[in-house]
């Protein structure tokens, strides 16, 4: 299993990065590889971000040296999200059907972690996130519909979405992770604005659903020294508590977002006010 290991950035040393350091240091590029599990190991709160790409056999999870235990889940929990062809996850001996948007919450201590596709002409993909975990909460499938929606934003500003909460405080039960998809509603282009930062939680953006070229412009930095990295289909920007985390596409898209820190509490955000935006 490949693991790649990106080192936490202060804000003093991010803001004089170049695009190719910026790159380097916040985008994950390369989640999926077909027939393989690949991570990216962030110290920012100890995120793992991860790719499942399984075809005809199915993928074991196993435990990377870079978090030093046993099995993958001994320490940690994860979410996963299918955003491909009909897939399976299997935990402990139970199989778990996933369609395309639907996700997986999987609680420490599972031990025997497998991920397959329904059929490799027409293959799943699993976008995992994983936080350390303290407790074991239980294993939970969350289908599309069992998410609970927020509708916000307007077509004047290009920013109306539905944002689905799959992974938080009475929707599923964890230690620290939260998870969740938004959807832009057709003609909208901009997520997240007016932005904001939370020092407690860290966070990963996950943009899917583009068709080439289009690309999304996806702005990070403090609120007074922001920087736009730009991202492809089926790749991650890693947003430390410091960061705001903002798109923009050239085209449709949808992204997955992921947390984890001090708190659950989605609603815990210090909002950026537009006019200090630098
Ligand atoms: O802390 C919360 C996260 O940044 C996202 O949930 C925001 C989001 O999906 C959106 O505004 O579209
Ligand atoms: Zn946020």
């Amino acid at each position: 299993m490949k693991t790649e290991i990106r080192q936490a950035q202060h804000p003093e040393n991010a803001k004089a990065l170049d695009t190719a350091g910026l790159r380097r240091h916040f985008l994950v590029e390369t989640l999926f590889e077909p027939g393989a599990i690949t991570f990216t190991y962030s110290h920012v709160d100890r995120l793992m971000i991860g790719g499942a790409a399984p075809l005809a056999e199915s993928l074991e999870l196993t435990a990377p040296p870079a978090i030093g235990t046993a099995s993958f889940l001994a320490r940690r929990e994860l979410g996963a999200f299918n955003v491909g062809g009909p897939g399976r996850v299997l935990v402990d001996g139970q199989t778990h059907e996933l369609d395309t948007r639907d996700a997986i919450y999987i609680g420490m201590g599972a031990e025997g972690v497998r991920f397959e596709s329904v059929d490799a002409a027409n293959p799943a993909r699993f976008y995992i996130l994983s936080t350390p975990a303290h407790r074991r909460c239980e294993t939970r499938l969350i289908k599309r519909a069992e998410a609970k929606t927020m509708h916000v934003g307007d077509i004047t500003n290009s920013n109306k979405r539905v944002i689905a909460q799959y992974i938080l405080p009475g929707v599923c039960d964890s230690c620290q992770l939260v998870m969740g998809m938004t959807q832009l509603e057709p003609g909208n282009m901009w997520n997240t604005m007016p932005c904001h930062v939370h020092d407690r939680r860290s966070e990963v953006y996950f943009y899917f659903d583009l068709k080439e070229p289009a690309r999304v412009f996806h702005f990070m930095g403090e609120p007074q020294e922001t920087r736009h990295v730009v991202v492809a289909n089926e790749q991650a920007v890693i947003s430390p508590g410091w960061s705001i985390h903002s798109g923009v596409g050239t085209g449709a898209y949808t992204f997955i977002w992921g947390m984890g820190g001090d708190n659950q509490d989605y609603t815990d955000m210090d909002m950026v006010r537009m006019e200090d935006l630098r």
